[in-house]
Formats: structure tokens, C-alpha cells, sequence
């Protein structure tokens, strides 16, 4: 029998263990149900007896019983309902991989089969292995040879003497290959040569060493992986989050990870990743959707606005200090001094009268002493408060417009406002005081959630102040900024306010200031944040977003080649991050070898970039980028459309990359009538197959198969800091860039001319 043979006869005997195994689950899925219907059926036996205390007590031990045993069943069914999808998931493929280990200090040699879950016939017997178990490790650490993996009872040394990979269909071993090479560079070029979809793919058969380390990685509390465009970090840490959940299954949930995404439409592209690999997705989200569940109440700047917005010079500055690490330190100089004096209220009213003046307010807050906290004193004046309103509704009652309302009831108001009280009064007196309780309590339950609420602090005028006394806090002039700039932009963002407003600049400090003022201790429940095109954050973002998850372990991704947003200061991020989180608390990992495009598309796409991050191409070669200059809009347009049918006819689907959203929609109407297209407007729709045409600050994250950039003209794109936004829409293209421009080429894509051909 040859190896093939050999394989394919265990293979079979796999799946038929499977496949008994999937019958057994089954039957025992059916019972759990069955028993179900039984329990649910016992509720009739439940008897209520409520005459006597211990018919009471009867009552709820029986209840709890039934209670227990619903869910002992519910357990037993979604335990059997995961393990029916673990199953279905092992008999399509059971496994992609074999290394043969023999563990030092063992006399045998053990053939591993690895896939996505692990699977036995009897205790102790792995016919699979879960990919990310501490043995599996192995398979794309090393090559043969002497290796040494982690296991949870320390390092383990062992000798591997054989590499296998799999690729099996409908039950059959397609290809099989023996490797000495780390994940063998066939696999991994057939993975990557596929076509593109509008829904990423789980990356497990052919992990690369380097992702690997970010995949497994669980000792950083910062792991910062800088990674070129295509390089998988995206991948890689989709992998991590469900290496993340197996390595801590039980006392860790999806719902305890989440992911900072570029934009919305790329929470769809990786949606479908982990459910494949039997994981839930983790919570994600973007930046602005969390400043906006914090900030219900303001309008925030839009991504759109932030990216065509353009900014005098002067206001990129303040931008650039109110992004940084020292202005996020500068709050807390500033609340620090709240705990002596400064800080603002609001008066709390009542029908249109002030109950309690903000002096007052102010005189309790500043009546605790020192040592209290900002949060505290916060909280004991909230108490004092409430108890304060609630001893005015005796004085209330004897007004005169509790006396006209109960003059005025009807019978139907009478009977609501006493609801389920006694009707029985004494004499009238009695009877119109309990009215007029009921009715001054009424209305004053507003005021009092509002209390609750902390509605009497005042966070814009807190805010406001605090701008104001920036200028005593600091050497404005160190940024290069002048008062007169300071104070123009404080003007602006008064006047933003007043229309329920906030720019961006101003959106993460503000949540800062009152997160400071009300003591608040950030969501600790979260243990693990991954913030993906981390380049596009600010010093002052990621110093709060460590602060509202203080129990978490953070993964850091990005591309400082792709700094579309805060150009061009993000070099010096990743030093600031050391100092955030502690120069020997942080890992840093490089991915230089890109995956996505063919070598000469990202070659051309390198070339682009001046003091670029250091980018490896990937061997497989395609057609070079091409560059068309054209006339006019039309000529561009004829051009695109052939293209498209070249593109459509190789079954490769585009996306047509513009700058501005205006443009994409320009282009659609050019299209429209000769080719189907559809317009990606905002970060919430979905994207759908086929032509697509997208503005390029919504492309992060993304890949098709062509890119067509439209009109790459002098005109379009010419200021230094577009350099990164014209690398980022070139290394979109997987195996075809197209570039058309408009009358004169712009200077960005003046790269040597034998790296794309000209038309
Ligand atoms: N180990 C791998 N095996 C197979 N394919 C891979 C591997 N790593 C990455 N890829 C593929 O390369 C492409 C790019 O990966 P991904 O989107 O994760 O990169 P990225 O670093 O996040 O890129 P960008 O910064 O441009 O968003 C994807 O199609 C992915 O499936």
C-alpha cells in the first residue's frame, strides 16, 4: 500500500468514525428535546398554594426544581446542537495536515492529524486536533527537525520527522505532499490565488510562521503588529480572536472581545470568518459608533466630512495637539484642579422654578473633603440631592397648582392616580392628601431621574472652560500654535455646541473629561481589544480607549504606509504606544511579506511610497499596472468600459476607486447606462457582488480582484500627504490594477517606468 493509499484507508476509517459519532449525537439531541417537552410539561404539576407561608415555600422549591431541570436540558441540547455543527463541520473536511512527532522522553513517534476541531472515538484517542491546540502549534512554527512548542505545563521539546498537507473533497484526498518548509509555498499559492470575494476567508490551513507568533501571542499586554497592505494582519488576528476563545473557553466569550474596524463595511467583509471556524463573532464596531453610543445627544463629525474636509494649516496644528498624548494628560492637570474649585452645573428646576441653584449645587460638592475623589463627590452629591428634592414634596403639596389640578380631575384621572390604594379616607383631608402625594410625586419623577442622570452637571460648559484654560496649562506656542488660533477654534467649537455638534478633534477629549468627572471606571468586563488600521487613530484615541477597557489586553494593527487620516504623524505612534503601556508590557511583530496582490502590483504599489515600511513581494506574477492618460471625462469612461468588459470576461470583479464620493457618483452616472455598477455611499450599506465603485477612504481593509483607479491626474492628487491614500487604493488590486488620468499624470505615480506599462 503507498502512502496515498494508506491515507485515504485512515481517511476512511475517520469518517466513518465520524459519521457514528454525528448518529450518536443525534439520537442524544433527540432525547434532550424529548425531555424538553417533558419538563415543559411538568409546569402543570407545579401547584400554587399561596394561603399558607409554607405553601409558599412549596410553591417556589418547586418551581426552582423545574427552573434547574429546564436548564440542565437546555444545556444538554445546545451542547449537543454544537457539537452536531463541529461534526457536520469535521465530515466536510476533517483535516488539512499531518506532522509526525516523537515528544523528548517518548519512545514513540505520534502521527497528529490537524483541523478545524478536535475529534476522538474514545477518551484520549485524536483521531483531529484543533488547529489551535499547543501541539498543532508546531505545524506552522517550524520544519522538521528539533522543535520546542508552549504547552500549559511549560515548553516542551520534540522531534518532528514528517510534514503532510491535505487537500480533500467530497471525502477524498485530492493532493497530499510531504514538505521539510514551514506551510509549503504550493498551499499557500494556491490560498492566495483564488478569486476574491465580498466576504474574507478564514486563513487556518496555511498560517505563516509570523502570523502565527500574533495568532498565539498570549503574554503582550500590547501586541503591536505593523503589517504592509496584504500582509494578513487582518487574517491573522480573525485567527487570534478564535485561538483567543479556544485557549480560554469557559472563562472567556465573544462578547468579551471587541474590534475598532476602519468602517462599517469592512465588519461585513470579515463577518463570515470566524462563524466558519464554529467561533461567534466578537463585538465590532467602529470609533465613531462608540463615540456615538457614548454621545447620544451630539451630532458627530462624520468619516465622510473628516476625509473631504480640507484644513487651513492652522487648524491642522490645534488638530495635531489635541491629538496627542500631552493634551490627553493636560485633562487630567485640569480635573485635578475640579476637586478644589471650577466645577459647572446646571440649576435643578421645577415647573420653571429653580428648586436648587448651581451655587448650591457647587456648595455641596466642595462640602466633602479632599480626600474625596472627583467620582465620589460626584456620587454623594447626587445622593444629597435626591434626598433634598424628595423632603420639597411635603412643601409642594400645599401649592396652589396641586390644589387646582385636584380640583379640576376627572373620575377617570382620580381613579389612575390612586391606582391600587386604599379608597378609604379618614375624612376629606386625609383623602386630599394622599391626592395631592401622588400628583407632586408624579411630577417630580422627572427631576429626579434626572438627577440620577447627572443632568446637573454641565459637561459643554465644563468642556468650554476647560478650552479656555488650556492656554494656562501649557506652552501653546511649543506646538505652534498662537492664542489667536487657540481662541478662533474655541469660538468654533462653542458655536458647534450650541447646534448639538462636535468635530472630531474634540469628540474623544470630551468623553475623556466626563468619563474624568464622573469617576467613571471604564467596562471591565472586556478582556480583549483588537483596534485594526491603527495609524489612523490619535495618540489621545488610544491613550483613552486604554483607559475605557482597563482590564483588557490590547492587539494593535495597522499599516503605517496606509496613514490615511492623520497623515503624516504616524511614525511617532508607535513610540508613543511604548510609553502608554510600558516598553517590556509591549511585543511588536512585522509582517513584510504581503499576500494579496501579484509581485508586480505590489511592486508598482512600493514604489509609490517614499520611506516606506519595508514591504516583501509575494511570487506570483500577473500583468503589470497599467497607466492611461486621457483627455477628458469621456475618453476616461471608454476606457474604463473596456476595461470592465476585459475584467468581466476573466471573471475578475472590479471596484473602481475614486477620491471623493462626488467623483464615485460622477462615474456612476457615466456608467450607469452602459454597464451595471453600484455606488458604495456610505459605511453602511452592503457590499454586493459584482462592479462596484467606492470612494477610497471607505476602501481600507478591503481587496478585488481588479482595481480601476479613476482619473490619477495632477489635479486630483498632488499634495505629498495623498501619498499613502494613492498606496492604499493600489495595493486593493489582487491581480489587476488599472490607472486612467486625467490630462497630465499626477506627481505621486512618477515611479520608474518599467514597473507599469503605458498605453
Ligand atoms: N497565511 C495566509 N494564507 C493564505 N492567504 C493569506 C494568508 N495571509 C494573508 N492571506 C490573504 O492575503 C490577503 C490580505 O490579507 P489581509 O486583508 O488580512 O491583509 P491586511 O494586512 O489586513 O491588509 P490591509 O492592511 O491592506 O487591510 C487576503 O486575501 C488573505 O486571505
Amino acid at each position: 500500500m503507498n502512502e496515498f493509499e494508506f491515507e485515504q484507508k485512515r481517511l476512511d476509517h475517520v469518517l466513518d468514525k465520524i459519521e457514528e459519532a454525528k448518529q450518536n449525537n443525534d439520537a442524544q439531541l433527540a432525547r434532550a428535546e424529548e425531555g424538553q417537552v417533558e419538563v415543559e410539561k411538568g409546569w402543570n404539576d407545579v401547584r400554587f398554594k399561596s394561603s399558607t407561608y409554607s405553601g409558599l415555600f412549596e410553591t417556589a422549591m418547586s418551581v426552582r426544581q423545574q427552573q434547574q431541570m429546564l436548564q440542565e436540558r437546555e444545556l444538554a441540547q445546545t451542547s449537543a446542537q454544537h457539537q452536531a455543527q463541529v461534526l457536520t463541520r469535521l465530515a466536510h473536511n476533517p483535516y488539512f495536515a499531518r506532522i509526525d512527532v516523537q515528544d523528548d522522553g517518548s519512545d514513540k513517534v505520534e502521527p497528529i492529524y490537524i483541523g478545524l476541531a478536535s475529534f476522538s472515538d474514545q477518551p484520549d484517542n485524536f483521531l483531529v486536533y484543533d488547529w489551535r491546540a499547543p501541539i498543532s502549534s508546531i505545524y506552522y512554527d517550524g520544519g522538521l527537525g528539533p522543535v520546542t512548542y508552549d504547552t500549559p505545563a511549560g515548553a516542551q521539546q520534540a522531534d518532528v520527522s514528517l510534514k503532510r498537507q491535505f487537500q480533500i473533497e467530497d471525502q477524498k484526498i485530492v493532493t497530499l505532499f510531504d514538505t521539510d518548509e514551514v506551510v509549503g509555498d504550493q498551499m499557500l499559492l494556491d490560498a492566495v490565488a483564488g478569486e476574491s470575494s465580498t466576504k474574507m476567508k478564514s486563513i487556518v490551513t496555511t498560517i505563516q510562521r509570523e502570523q502565527n507568533k500574533i495568532i498565539r501571542n498570549t503574554h503582550a499586554e500590547l501586541l503591536f503588529v505593523q503589517g504592509a497592505a496584504g500582509s494578513g494582519k487582518t487574517s491573522a488576528v480573525l485567527q487570534r480572536v478564535a485561538y483567543l476563545l479556544y485557549r480560554y473557553r469557559g472563562n472567556l466569550t465573544a462578547g468579551q472581545v471587541v474590534m475598532f474596524s476602519p468602517n462599517q463595511l469592512f465588519n461585513d467583509y470579515i463577518d463570515q470568518v470566524l462563524p466558519e471556524m464554529g467561533e461567534q463573532n466578537m463585538i465590532q464596531m467602529t470609533f465613531y459608533q462608540y463615540a456615538s453610543r457614548r454621545l447620544p445627544k451630539l451630532k458627530l463629525e462624520t468619516l465622510q466630512a473628516r476625509f473631504e474636509e480640507s484644513q487651513p494649516n492652522w487648524q491642522q496644528k490645534i488638530n495635531r495637539f489635541k491629538g496627542s498624548k500631552a493634551y490627553f494628560d493636560l485633562i487630567k492637570v485640569y480635573t485635578d484642579r475640579l476637586n478644589h474649585s471650577g466645577i459647572r452645573f446646571r440649576s435643578i428646576k421645577f415647573r420653571g422654578r429653580e428648586l436648587i441653584s448651581k451655587d448650591q449645587i457647587a456648595d455641596i460638592y466642595y462640602s466633602f473633603n479632599e480626600n474625596y475623589k472627583l467620582g465620589q463627590r460626584l456620587e454623594v452629591t447626587k445622593e444629597r440631592l435626591l434626598s433634598k428634592v424628595r423632603g420639597y414634596v411635603g412643601n409642594e403639596m400645599k401649592s396652589d397648582w396641586v390644589e387646582g389640578t385636584i380640583q379640576n380631575l376627572s373620575k377617570e384621572e382620580y381613579d389612575s392616580l390612586l391606582g391600587d390604594q386604599v379608597r378609604e379616607f379618614k375624612d376629606e383631608r386625609s383623602e386630599y392628601q394622599a391626592l395631592a402625594k401622588v400628583i407632586v410625586q408624579n411630577e417630580m419623577r422627572p427631576v429626579l431621574q434626572q438627577i440620577s442622570r447627572t443632568r446637573f452637571l454641565n459637561i459643554n460648559a465644563q468642556f468650554v472652560d476647560f478650552l479656555r484654560a488650556v492656554p494656562h496649562l501649557t506652552q501653546l506656542n511649543a506646538s505652534e500654535i498662537t492664542a489667536d488660533d487657540w481662541q478662533n477654534n474655541l469660538t468654533n467649537t462653542i458655536n458647534e455646541l450650541k447646534q448639538k455638534e462636535l468635530n472630531l478633534a474634540d469628540m474623544t477629549p470630551f468623553m475623556y473629561l466626563f468619563d474624568v468627572i464622573k469617576g467613571s471606571h471604564g467596562e471591565r468586563d472586556i478582556r480583549f481589544v483588537f483596534i485594526d488600521e491603527i495609524q489612523d487613530y490619535t495618540p489621545f484615541q488610544l491613550a483613552f480607549l486604554k483607559f475605557s477597557f482597563p482590564k483588557a489586553r490590547f492587539t494593535m494593527l495597522g499599516d503605517l504606509n496606509q496613514a490615511i487620516f492623520t497623515k503624516s504623524n504616524a511614525m511617532t505612534l508607535q513610540s508613543e504606544l511604548k510609553s502608554l503601556f510600558g516598553t517590556e508590557k509591549t511585543e511588536f511583530i512585522q509582517l513584510t511579506q504581503t499576500y494579496r496582490s501579484t509581485q508586480q502590483i505590489t511592486d508598482f504599489a512600493k514604489a509609490t511610497l517614499i520611506n516606506g515600511v519595508q514591504i516583501d513581494a509575494f511570487e506570483r506574477a500577473g500583468a503589470k499596472p497599467t497607466i492611461e492618460i486621457l483627455n477628458d471625462d469621456t475618453m476616461m469612461t471608454h476606457t474604463v468600459l473596456d476595461q470592465l468588459r476585459l475584467n468581466d470576461q476573466a471573471k475578475e470583479t472590479t471596484a473602481i476607486i475614486t477620491k471623493t464620493l462626488q467623483e464615485a457618483e460622477q462615474v456612476y452616472a457615466y456608467l450607469n447606462e452602459n454597464h451595471p455598477v453600484t455606488v458604495i455611499r456610505t459605511e453602511n450599506q452592503r457590499l454586493v457582488p459584482g462592479t462596484i465603485i467606492v470612494p477610497a477612504y471607505l476602501a481600507k481593509g478591503l481587496e478585488f480582484d481588479a482595481v480601476i483607479m479613476w482619473d490619477a491626474s495632477a489635479e486630483n492628487y498632488h499634495g505629498d500627504d495623498e501619498r499613502q491614500l494613492v498606496y492604499t487604493i493600489a495595493s486593493r488590486a489582487m491581480h489587476q490594477l488599472t490607472i486612467v488620468a486625467k490630462k497630465q499624470l499626477s506627481p505621486l505615480l512618477d515611479v520608474d517606468s518599467n514597473l507599469y506599462e503605458r498605453k
